[in-house]
């Protein structure tokens, strides 16, 4: 069984494309940050209800990521599992805090490798609009720029594959997602 990442920044359309690939391939569809204890907290503090230090933020993903990799294992048994985000958002989000890579790294150290990661970018402009009104604390221009550009230097690295959604239907990227995934397969 496969283990799928998406990866982007926000409006990049991972929501949109990893539920359409796991009615696809009849995959369990999972995200981060989940819907567990910790996950709850983190979407305060994303929604700006609540602060902490950038490092405490950076714990917190990586706490909710241990229990969901459970959750992941066990789903892995009898199905693909789809994930909507993972260890790369925090590589990506946290370090444009300034959170140190090497500490993001060793706390993260537990999770489970993917077997695909598919990185979906998208002009800042477009995904920034396709997000509407309400924003949470890292929904800004300058900083998802940061962010996309570390996600472009791990996808060389760890050999994602790279999907650029900009001025494409949702269709359209679908089958490319598709076609790329069989190849890799
Ligand atoms: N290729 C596309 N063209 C136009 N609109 C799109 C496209 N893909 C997704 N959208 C729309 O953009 C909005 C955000 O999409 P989606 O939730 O999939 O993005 P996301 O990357 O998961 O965002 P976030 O990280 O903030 O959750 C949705 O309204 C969705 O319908
Ligand atoms: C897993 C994870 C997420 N984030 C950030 C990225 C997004 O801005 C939000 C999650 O919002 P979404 O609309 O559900 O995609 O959280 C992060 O900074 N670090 C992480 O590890």
């Amino acid at each position: 069984m496969m283990f799928i990442v998406f990866e982007g920044i926000d409006g990049s359309g991972k929501t949109t494309q990893a539920k359409l690939l796991a009615k696809k391939l009849n995959a369990f569809y999972t995200y981060e940050p989940t819907d567990g204890l910790i996950g709850r907290l983190i979407r305060e503090i994303l929604k700006g209800e609540k602060k902490c230090e950038k490092e405490t933020l950076a714990l917190m993903f990586a706490a909710d990521r241990v229990e969901h990799i459970r959750l992941i294992e066990e789903k892995l048994r009898e199905s693909h599992v789809v994930c909507d985000r993972y260890l790369y958002s925090s590589i990506a989000y946290q370090t444009s805090q300034g959170v140190d890579e090497d500490f993001i790294l060793q706390i993260n150290r537990f999770a489970k490798k993917p077997d695909v990661v598919v990185l979906l970018t998208v002009d800042i402009e477009e995904g920034i609009k396709r997000l509407g009104k309400e924003k949470e604390i890292f929904e800004k221009e300058r900083f998802l720029k940061k962010v996309q550009n570390k996600y472009l230097e791990l996808a060389k690295k760890e050999d994602f594959i790279v999907i650029d959604t900009t001025n494409r239907s949702i269709d359209d990227v679908h089958e490319d997602v598709l076609n790329q995934i069989n190849v890799k397969l």
